[in-house]
């Protein structure tokens, strides 16, 4: 989904505006979505970074000063709002702010077709609510045709990692990755399950120690074909559990 394209903002208010102002404005001017799970590297540019971590690093510390903390005289959070915006900027959330990691593509020379799995692969993330931690299992099924691009196995996790380095909820995370993966392999058909802790109802809420959320996203042959399906399900509980 795209934001309706805005009239441009004049460049001399440019010039006074913050980082995080300007690359709004330019999102905004170019009709693009900037919700916590969307990626907007694209939009950044040189030193803006830098520039957006010192203003959370600001802005972390008045969070801090609002609920009553002593951050000038408390050696422990003296420094605690520059340590938030780098663990943010730089690592929770640095699937936002950077580029996707690159993959190299083999051809699929030898005109595989056979179902093939990955997984578990770890994830962390942080839900979109309250921020607190997701930690989870993901397995992948990749049905190939022979126009199919492969892919290392490494890359399925450095991929998968960098959907999650955002705030994020469970249903849409796996349907980027499942988006993230069709787009880079044009598989027959591509299957992707999630299993994971939410911290917000473990730490927080309703302190339920054993909930788990599992999700799945089939597409192509996957949802077309019950016995691919089944077949997948089935190798992932026997390999995975
Ligand atoms: N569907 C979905 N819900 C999630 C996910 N992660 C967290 N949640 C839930 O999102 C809800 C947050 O919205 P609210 O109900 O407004 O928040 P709250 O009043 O603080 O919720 P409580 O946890 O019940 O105290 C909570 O019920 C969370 O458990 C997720 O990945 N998917």
């Amino acid at each position: 989904m795209s934001h309706p394209l805005r009239e441009p903002v004049p460049l001399q208010c440019l010039s006074t505006m913050s980082a995080s102002q300007r690359v709004r404005e330019r999102l905004r001017a170019a009709g693009v979505r900037f919700h916590a799970n969307d990626n907007i590297a694209d939009y950044l540019q040189p030193g803006e970074l830098e520039e957006i971590e010192r203003e959370v690093a600001a802005r972390a510390q008045e969070m801090l000063r609002a609920l009553v903390i002593d951050v000038e005289h408390d050696h422990n959070t003296h420094d605690t709002g520059r340590r938030l915006a780098k663990m943010f900027v730089r690592e929770l959330f640095s699937g936002r702010y950077q580029h996707a990691p690159a993959v190299t593509e083999f051809p699929n020379a030898e005109r595989l077709n056979e179902l093939m799995i990955v997984g578990p692969l770890r994830v962390r993330s942080a839900c979109s609510h309250h921020l607190c931690p997701i930690m989870g299992r993901v397995w992948v099924g990749v049905l190939p045709n022979a126009d199919s691009n492969l892919i290392g196995l490494s890359k399925y996790a450095r991929l998968i990692d960098w959907i999650m380095s955002r705030p994020q909820i469970q249903e849409e995370a796996v349907s980027q990755i499942a988006d993230l993966l069709e787009r880079r392999l044009k598989p027959d058909g591509i299957a992707v399950v999630m299993e994971a802790d939410h911290y917000c109802m473990h730490w927080r809420g309703v302190k339920d120690d054993e909930s788990k959320m599992i999700n799945s996203v089939m597409r192509g042959r996957f949802l077309s074909d019950p016995s691919l399906r089944k077949e997948f399900l089935s190798l992932r509980r026997g390999g995975g559990d």
